[in-house]
């Protein structure tokens, strides 16, 4: 069987920013299964690859840029940045100061790299170590005020992970994926519906309901 008939198969570059907010952890999980309590601080851009078989037809492979926390202020920044499609923004929920600095990184993001139809790139908000958090208590913010912040500051939706615990990773990665695939071939269509990724099925909701 001709592997290239009847598939469609996508290249995705996406961003896993936010400043030593368990970005490689994250990804170590989802790609690799594993995770290390140790912390080894990531260097200028690391890199994995993610396959993601959406349906029958349809393969992504998502391109994992994680970029460290130190590059910041960095001029590497833009250069890391050009090309992406989409981009997983993490905050840790014990460390409230990380989640304070994520409508920066978000201004940043917006403004260092557009898509096609010059459109802010869509990002997944991520609330890391929720392992660390006791039920009860929370970590100091409802589901409808995550809601309400991730509409005021243009997220695509928030998710509560655990890269410990394999937690809500997937769920936030596809959400993501879903998210530019339907814009993608929104744009090469130019507007036609013919394949729909607007069915309630293949859309994986976010776990705070979201926006
Ligand atoms: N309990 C818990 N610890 C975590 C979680 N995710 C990451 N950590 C720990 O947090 C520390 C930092 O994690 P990293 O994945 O290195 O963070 P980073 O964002 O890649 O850091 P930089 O490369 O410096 O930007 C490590 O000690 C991890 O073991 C989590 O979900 N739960
Ligand atoms: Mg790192």
């Amino acid at each position: 069987m001709n592997e290239t008939s009847n598939l469609n198969e996508y290249l995705y570059k996406v961003l896993v920013i936010g400043v030593t907010t368990g970005k490689t952890s994250i990804i170590q999980q989802y790609v690799h299964g594993i995770f290390s309590r140790k912390y080894k601080a990531t260097i200028g851009v690391d890199f994995a690859l993610k396959v993601l078989n959406v349906d029958e037809e349809t393969t992504v492979r998502i391109q994992l840029w994680d970029i460290a926390g130190q590059e910041r202020y960095g001029n590497m920044t833009r250069v890391y940045y050009k090309e992406a499609v989409g981009a997983l923004l993490v905050f840790d929920v014990t460390r409230m100061a990380t989640f304070e600095a994520v409508i920066k990184w978000k201004e940043d993001v917006d403004q260092k790299v557009r898509t096609k139809d010059d459109k802010p790139i869509p990002v997944v908000l991520v609330a890391n170590k929720i392992d660390l958090v006791n039920e009860k208590e929370g970590w100091g913010k409802t589901e409808e005020e995550m809601n309400q912040f991730c509409k005021e500051h243009g997220f695509i939706g928030w998710f509560a992970t655990s890269a410990k615990e394999n937690k809500n990773i997937g769920k936030a990665t596809r959400h993501l994926v879903d998210h530019i695939l339907k814009n993608d071939i929104k744009h090469a269509q130019n507007g036609g519906d013919g394949f729909n990724l607007d069915d309630e099925e293949d859309v994986e909701k976010p776990s705070g309901g979201c926006c």
